[in-house]
């Protein structure tokens, strides 16, 4: 269990506090509680705790001798702001689950079930050592316990409703543009694997079409079904991504790669999006079926091992995460609302002494450990809104993955999972205190669209609302017009209701205007470079033109062919910009700085190595870095094939004569005066020959191996 570890704080999750009214006193009457007697009868199932352990659970302290502690601050307050408002301030929704007893528990002597429900509060009943009369009652309180002991009684909580409570109004909200987060946390064996995913999670076995279906896949399926109510004019694209922190390392659960021979993935920041982690392979998807498949198989490649606890625990920090767009075509100019849902199934973690016994697995609750730990700073940071503390997000990549999930921009709840059991009360107190702190989290999450856009909705609604009041007060006064006189202080407030009315009415017309003058001119301006780029890019080509032709009549030296094609070399790049992009940049650069030649043309991407003789062909198509930690492996993973004839290497003189039959040529095309662009094209070319000359001269002179060339175009 996280807060059980080697130097975790205990302080940062417990301030137990002796209060003294009937939910505080120090000495109170335990009848006078009222719990629902049903909530403890016995189970049916293999988790029922045998009556006769019942009994002694709930009759063994007298009455009067029960001290209680409530957990639970009693200033925390919370935030919750309504829907309509474009920032949400609220605190993190918390809930906790209680899993039945299982056997192993059910079979060790003592232990008991100390875990009673009332309303929202969770009670757990503790026997202090070496004290036969007195027990001692903690008590908390969250936003919703579920009570999932005993399927037969009436307050027994189904996965649907822990699905329907904690997971329905985070999808509602990535509907409405929120980025949104559930975790579940809790010891090893507690349940958030059940609860997340489902009973088979691993087993993948009716992950979505039991009753014991998870919150993840009732999440994806609603996702689906609440897309396919949208008006038509609405698209909604969905993309979901699947991967795992183990060891402090991260690993793809979609990639096709097996466990082996996994690639660690690293995190990046990015100054406006936060921390991602760069080559993480995203997927659409366009029904629940496609997401379904991509779920199956990151639930298969999630790392599981034994351990003495759960047998088949998971042993990794898994999340998954869906990005939902969702663009209105019948709004003009609507740039859509983005948001992301991240569910995230945190490994448990325990004592090391428990239950770890290889070099291996110790490494791996250390870093569990870690993580979990880190998480703890964190919350405890963040519930600490009087002190400006520093929040160790980046100590730990789990907490710097969730950073807008913890005091960002989301709507955040997290599940505490716990065992009823006595033989686990460390660690359950440990979870429901580190539960309790998360309580006093204030996200702030907003509504992910442009500000233009945002503004525009505001006024929208600012308009309908005002609408609905005037209707409200004409059809009022029409219907009291006839019995009595509006008097002057109605006339005045519907005056200023019409007034304010027109007044937003504007606003909104400007607003809109603006945003349409904007995306013009923004069009306007892309328009005129591209056709200026166009027009370059013609021009260039017929020069080459011109002189491939003027250079077959004159039979240059093979230099001559090969700065030709220097030119064209330029063109093609200038046509692969077009279509910008990261990774051709990176690898072009890290030509450059290698000693490697690296062009591109519309569909293709050519590497040369000229001191090795050799060249590469890659079809754009193909061109994928998943997998390579860096260029150097993508380069040396290329198809080579060897270049057959290496170019002559010629003498000064042999240079010069060349160039100056390039000269001749070009002399005679030079274009009249009044050409202005084609002077200027001109002169760039007479240039660029000549920087070509002084680079030729200067390698036939200072490196005679030397077989490449650099110039500035
Ligand atoms: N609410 C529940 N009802 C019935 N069985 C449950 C419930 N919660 C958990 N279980 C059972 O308890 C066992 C452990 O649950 P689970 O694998 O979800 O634990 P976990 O907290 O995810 O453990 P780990 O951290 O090691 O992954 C499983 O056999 C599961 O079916």
């Amino acid at each position: 269990m996280a807060l059980s570890a080697p130097g975790t704080p205990r302080s940062n999750f417990a301030t137990p506090r002796r209060l003294g009214n009937s939910r505080t006193p120090g000495l109170v009457n335990r009848s006078a509680q009222n719990t629902p007697k049903s909530q403890f009868t016995t189970p049916r199932s293999n988790y029922a705790t045998p009556k006769s352990k019942r009994v002694e659970s709930t009759t063994s302290t007298p009455e009067c001798f029960t001290n209680v502690t409530l957990e639970t601050p009693v200033s925390s307050s919370r935030n919750r702001s309504s829907k309509d408002k474009p920032d949400e301030v609220s605190n993190l929704t918390v809930a906790v689950r209680i899993r039945p007893m299982n056997v192993k528990e059910l079979d060790c002597v003592g232990a008991t079930d100390i875990v009673r429900v009332r309303g929202n509060d969770l009670i757990i009943r503790t026997q202090p050592l070496g004290s036969s009369s007195t027990s001692v009652d903690h008590i908390f309180q969250y936003d919703h316990v579920f009570w999932s002991c005993d399927e037969s009684n009436r307050i027994y909580s189904t996965q649907e409703d822990v699905f329907m409570t904690m997971g329905k109004p985070l999808l509602n909200s990535a509907f409405h543009g929120y980025n949104a987060c559930l975790f579940a946390y809790g010891q090893t064996g507690s349940g958030k694997s059940f609860s997340m995913m489902g009973k088979h999670s691993y087993d993948n076995l009716d992950i979505d079409t039991d009753q014991y279906s998870g919150i993840t896949p009732r999440f994806c399926r609603d996702l689906f079904e609440q897309i396919s109510s949208l008006d038509k004019e609405c698209v909604a694209t969905v993309e979901v991504s699947y991967f795992e922190i183990y060891n402090e390392k991260i690993h793809d659960l979609l990639s096709c790669g097996t466990n082996a021979n996994r690639t660690p993935l690293k995190v990046r920041e990015h100054p406006v999006w936060g921390p991602y982690v760069v080559n993480l392979s995203v997927h659409t998807v366009k029904t629940y079926k496609e997401l379904r498949t991509w779920l199956l198989l990151g639930n298969k490649n999630r790392a599981t091992a034994a351990t003495t606890m759960n047998e088949k625990s998971s042993r990794s920090h898994s999340i998954f995460s869906i990005e939902l767009c969702i663009c209105d075509g019948s709004k003009d100019g609507d740039m859509g609302r983005r948001s992301r849902v991240s569910l995230v199934d945190l490994a448990g973690s325990e004592r090391l002494g428990n239950s770890h016994n290889s070099e291996e697995k110790i490494r791996e609750g250390v870093c569990i450990n870690k993580s979990l730990l880190t998480l703890g700073k964190v919350i405890s940071a963040l519930a600490d809104q009087k002190k400006n503390q520093f929040v160790p997000y980046r100590d730990s990549v789990l907490t710097w993955l969730l950073r807008e999930s913890l005091g960002g921009n989301s709507l955040t709840s997290m599940l505490a999972t716990i065992s009823p059991a006595s033989t686990h009360l460390d660690e359950t107190l440990a979870t429901l205190r580190y539960a309790c702190q998360a309580r006093s989290i204030v996200n702030r999450a907003r509504v992910n669209e442009n500000p233009h856009d945002r503004l525009i909705r505001e006024l929208r609604s600012e308009v309908e609302r005002l609408r609905a009041l005037r209707q409200d007060y004409e059809r009022n006064s029409l219907s009291t017009s006839s019995l009595i006189l509006i008097n002057d202080s109605n006339s005045d407030e519907l005056d200023e209701l019409r007034n304010k009315l027109t007044e937003t009415e504007n606003r909104l017309q400007e607003a809109q205007r603006s945003w349409e003058q904007r995306f013009m001119e923004t069009k306007e301006t892309q328009m005129r470079e591209l056709a200026e780029a166009e027009k370059y890019k013609a021009e260039l080509e017929s020069a080459v033109r011109v002189m491939k032709t003027a250079s077959n009549e004159i039979s240059l030296s093979p230099y001559k062919t090969n700065f030709l094609e220097q030119l064209e070399g330029v063109l093609t790049e200038e046509d692969a910009r077009f279509c910008e992009n990261d990774i051709l940049d990176n690898i072009k650069n890290w030509c450059c700085k290698n000693g490697l030649i690296c062009t591109f043309n519309t569909d293709s991407l050519i590497i040369t190595d000229p001191v090795n003789r050799r060249q590469s062909f890659l079809p754009l198509s193909k061109l994928n870095m998943a997998g390579f930690e860096n260029i150097s492996d993508f380069v040396e993973s290329l198809m080579w094939t060897e270049i057959k004839k290496p170019p002559k290497k010629l003498g000064k003189a042999e240079i010069m004569a060349s160039m100056n039959q390039i000269y001749q040529a070009l002399a005679v095309l030079q274009p009249p005066d009044n050409e202005n662009n084609l002077g200027l094209l001109f002169a760039r070319v007479n240039k660029s020959l000549q920087s070509f000359e002084a680079a030729l001269l200067n390698n036939a002179k200072s490196n005679a191996n030397s077989k490449t060339v650099t110039f500035n175009v």
